[in-house]
């Protein structure tokens, strides 16, 4: 996390931050004061807000500008991840229960409790320690599945939320003052889930033998309650080790729900701090918006996940207009009927409504909901099917055919499918840039623009799709750049072209320095520049050359 350690007032490396906000720095009390007119118009420009249906929220209360730190907090809790793939629990490889770092099961293992750490010498809290070492141990003979099972990354994260009672109350208050959801979830799948996986193993391996004077309550209401607290509030921390967390947070944990965020968020790997950022400009009266769900789904997966984890219908912009902001990117192609094949769109007649009918812009066909859900589906599967190999173009291509009769070009399964596509070729073994004919270029161009102007409708200040936008941007100017090698006659204009798609990656990937991905891809678009750089210096050089030549 980038901030600046200097004080404001004489440049000299500061420590003292400004308690209110802990974002400014000053070399001591004399400059904090005299800095406190100027600091006091962006010292926490924000406050909490209470709504009959959003519960708590923060509102904008002084203007704030783009990239702007509007406020740093310490965790209540992190722990490991909550959502476990298959995969994952099956991994040989587990976060050390102390410090969170990739450990081999079976290698290091804490002396009281037995779970696993990353070297012999990390020790993890000592109540925590105690608790766990009520346990009888894995299984003797044990595999990495059944090991797996024992070490519940999911239910230590319970644990850690449970023991704050004891450990530190001021953020056990704050945990219950969360929203948890509790009379929604109960008899849910996801209850029912929580039930097996960490509030009966809790309560049966480690929490019955536990002496009652340590703790006021662990009950199983209780501890539903604090999954429920998990399930609504929880964060994904990414490590640099690639390891992912979840954390929660007092104030951070507040920001509303919307499909089109204002604001990002970064962490700082040592403390596990969370600095919420502005997306882009922000307005007095706004609240500050983040995703609780995958911007590039569809609507109606979109709500079928905030409903199921989140307990509420979004009733965004972007939900209400079964277009999307004309991305179509949920739309449907109409078949027609026996008598008359048509080349309309089907979009939900009332996108809020599970049940609502799709209609035709063109013809008088209607199918329902459950129609578009099994379609949805089964295409789902086999994109996922598809895509969790390494698909070459010819595979990419036959599926994306297939699907094509069904779904609006935008649609966000085929827009995986090009997203892919557009990687492919260029790269492939046998596709490589200088192999592609003119079309297949012109089609790659043509394929990334059109991908390129979904992602500026879905997020037009990259919030969230930066790494996605950055690729897509990589890939013109690859394009052009070719294109420019085949050309005597546009060759520098192409390459100008190329240039500015490449800095304007530079800018949207300057909110991704942090995470694992954006540090690769950040290192990638540098050395794109100097070679599209290059490629123009060569180009204007052998021009000049050519022209002398002549004259
Ligand atoms: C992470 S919490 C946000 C803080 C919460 N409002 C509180 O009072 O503690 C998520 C919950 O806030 C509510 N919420 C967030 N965004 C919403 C939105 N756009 N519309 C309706 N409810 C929303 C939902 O109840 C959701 O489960």
């Amino acid at each position: 996390m980038e901030l600046s350690i200097d004080c404001p007032v004489c440049r000299v490396a500061a420590s003292q931050a400004c308690t209110r906000c802990k974002i400014v720095r000053y070399c001591g009390r004399e400059h904090q004061k005299q800095h406190w007119p100027q600091h006091k118009r962006s010292c926490r420009p924000f406050r909490e807000e209470q709504d009959a249906q959003l519960g708590r929220y923060l509102m904008v209360t002084q203007d704030i500008a783009a990239g702007q730190i509007i406020f740093i907090e310490e965790p209540l809790v992190v722990g490991p991840k909550w959502y476990l793939s298959d995969a994952e629990k099956e991994a040989s490889i587990v976060p050390c229960v102390a410090c969170f770092m990739p450990s081999r099961l079976g290698k290091h293992q804490c002396r009281r409790c037995q779970w696993p750490v990353c070297s012999a010498g990390c020790q993890h809290e000592d109540l925590e320690c105690s608790v766990l070492s009520l346990g009888s141990g894995p299984p003797p003979r044990s595999n990495v599945r059944s090991l797996n099972d024992y070490f519940r990354g999911d239910a230590l994260l319970v644990l850690k939320c449970l023991l704050l009672q004891r450990q530190n109350p001021a953020k056990w208050t704050a945990l219950l003052e969360m929203q948890s959801h509790e009379e929604e979830r109960r008899g849910t799948e996801l209850y029912e889930e929580a039930e097996n996986r960490v509030v009966s193993y809790l309560q049966q391996r480690f929490l019955h033998r536990l002496k009652p004077s340590l703790l006021d309550d662990y009950g199983p209401e209780l501890l539903h309650r604090l999954c429920g607290i998990i399930e609504t509030n929880f964060m994904v921390i990414e490590q640099p080790t690639g390891v992912e967390l979840s954390g929660l947070f007092r104030q951070a944990c507040m920001m509303e729900h919307a499909c089109q965020p204002n604001c990002d968020f970064l962490f700082d790997r040592i403390n596990k701090q969370i600095a919420v950022r502005a997306g882009c400009d922000l307005r007095k009266g706004e609240h500050l918006r983040i995703t609780y769900t995958n911007i590039l789904w569809g609507t109606q997966l979109r709500q079928q996940h905030l409903r199921l984890t989140k307990h509420f219908g979004c009733q965004c912009s972007r939900c209400l207009d079964p277009t999307e902001y004309g991305t179509y990117i949920s739309a449907l192609a109409c078949l027609g009927d026996v008598n008359q094949t048509c080349s309309g769109t089907h979009l939900p007649v009332d996108p809020l409504d599970e049940k609502t009918q799709w209609k035709c812009n063109s013809c008088p066909m209607k199918v329902d909901a459950a129609y578009v859900t099994e379609l949805q589906t089964h295409m789902t599967e086999q994109v996922e099917g598809l895509m969790s190999g390494c698909p070459s173009a010819s595979q990419v291509e036959l599926l994306l055919s297939r699907l094509s009769q069904m779904l609006h070009p935008n649609h966000f399964l085929t827009f995986n499918l090009r997203h892919t596509l557009i990687q492919l070729y260029g790269n492939e073994d046998g596709l490589q840039l200088c192999e592609l004919s003119d079309e297949q270029l012109e089609r790659k161009l043509r394929i990334c623009d059109e991908l390129y102007s979904v992602c500026q409708r879905l997020d037009p200040y990259s919030i969230k799709l930066a790494i996605y936008v950055t690729v897509i941007l990589i890939e013109m100017a690859h394009t052009l750049e070719e294109q420019a090698r085949r050309t005597s006659s546009e060759g520098i204009t192409l390459l100008q072209l190329a240039q500015a798609r490449l800095k304007e990656a530079q800018v949207v990937m300057k909110k991704e320095k942090e995470s694992v991905a954006g540090k690769k891809l950040n290192a990638k678009l540098q050395k794109e520049i100097s070679h599209c750089e290059n490629l123009i210096l060569a180009y204007t050089y052998n021009q000049k050359r050519d022209f002398s030549r002549k004259t």
